[in-house]
């Protein structure tokens, strides 16, 4: 007979599995017990499909009765791609509900568990509450913010370098290192880089693993739309997006580049607030912005970063000329340093990766 928390655990995990395949929607895992045999489990595995309760209570079939079900978001409310799950573990004679947590989305927020409640169900919510929330941080900051949660994505020396003086910069990191960037590329719904790492890289910003992957749309910052001539990143197979502001010439420029989508700001400079919001109103629920400097620096100025990926390879190059991760003005004071919380360190094939996010509060 396993503990509440180790059935949790069970469904952290079938949820963990498919984490970046769900977006929209949350990753989710549910398990279904009785007297300490699994009667049924699964994930939601895709958007618009079945969900994890789905699953694990058409496996338990009538044993469902009586039974207990462990969910690591709360049960669904609404009438989206299936009935409500709420009202699926009513019908099904669950006679008790262990939640991680409450699901944010003003569609469910608590409708699920009174649902439960109101049908005399047992419920039990906080069981790996922290670890079933930092799963879907993405999820959870979309529906609070409505603007994509931001992934800062920089790769250097040991001494912070991402570029000789002369831009060369291939390669820092190792394959592994790569490998897990285009990982990342294929859980986000966007990949962003400035226009000078446009000009200097001619970068693809697709994804590309042994195993496949879904390619992010790509967004080009260009205030002045000053990228002519042809590069990689115009490529017709993956939608490209560029940003620039109101004095800049589109139509010219839509001669240019017919297949490319322009968003035009309403202002002088490129107001990264302003662009995330329009970015949350077309359904980017994750942002992963590889740079370069200038947009690293106007992302950590307006504190819009909710996460930071620091590869780290073991070279040196030195030299106050070559190209720094972020750029920008320093602040004058070394407690104006933006403080953060490192939440992993892992070794990728000889590099290291930091993934940090901002101190809250
Ligand atoms: N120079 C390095 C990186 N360089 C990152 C730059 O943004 C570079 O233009 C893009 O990663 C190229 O994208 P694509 O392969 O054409 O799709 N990023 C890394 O992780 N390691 C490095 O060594
Ligand atoms: N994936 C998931 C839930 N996801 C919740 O339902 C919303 C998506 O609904 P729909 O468009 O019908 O798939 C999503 O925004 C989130 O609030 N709920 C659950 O009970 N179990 C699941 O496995
Ligand atoms: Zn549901």
């Amino acid at each position: 007979m396993q503990s509440k928390t180790e059935w949790m655990e069970l469904a952290l995990q079938l949820a963990k599995a498919t984490e970046g395949q769900t977006s929209p929607n949350p990753s989710v895992g549910a398990v279904v017990v009785k007297d300490g045999i699994i009667l049924g489990m699964g994930s939601h595995l895709q958007a618009g499909e079945a969900h994890a309760e789905v699953h694990a209570i058409n496996q338990a079939g009538d044993k469902a009765k009586g039974a207990e079900i462990y969910v690591t978001l709360e049960p669904c409310a609404h009438f989206g791609k299936t009935p409500p799950c709420a009202n699926l573990i009513v019908e099904s004679g669950i006679k008790k509900v262990y939640i991680a947590c409450v699901d944010p989305n003003p569609q469910v927020a608590g409708k699920g568990i009174k649902i439960l409640e109101q049908a005399g169900i047992e419920v039990e919510v906080g069981i790996k509450e922290t670890q079933a929330i930092l799963l879907n941080r993405k999820f959870f900051h979309y529906m609070e913010k409505k603007r994509p949660y931001v992934t800062l994505k920089a790769a250097m020396t040991l001494d912070g370098k991402t570029a000789t003086s002369t831009g060369d910069s291939k390669w820092i990191t190792s394959k592994e290192a790569r490998e897990m960037v285009h990982q990342s590329r294929h859980q986000h719904d966007a990949i962003l880089v400035g226009k000078e790492t446009v000009l200097k890289d001619d970068p693809q910003l697709t994804t590309r693993l042994p195993q496949g992957g879904k390619n992010p749309i790509r967004i080009i910052l260009d205030t002045h739309l000053t990228i002519k001539g042809d590069y990689q990143i115009f490529s017709r197979d993956v939608p490209t997006w560029i940003v620039c502001t109101q004095e800049a010439d589109v139509k010219g420029h839509k001669e240019l580049y017919p297949h490319v989508e322009f968003i035009q700001l309403p202002t002088k400079t490129i107001e990264l607030a302003d662009l995330l919001a329009i970015l949350g109103e077309r359904q980017i629920q994750s942002l992963y912005v590889e740079g370069g400097q200038t947009v690293h620096a106007s992302f950590l100025k307006e504190q819009l970063a909710d996460e930071y990926h620091w590869y780290i390879a073991p070279k040196l190059l030195g030299g106050q000329d070559a190209r720094s991760v972020i750029g920008g003005i320093s602040p004058l004071k070394m407690d104006e340093a933006t403080d953060l919380d490192i939440s992993e360190i892992k070794e990728v094939g000889q590099d290291i990766l930091v993934v940090a996010r901002p101190k809250k509060g």
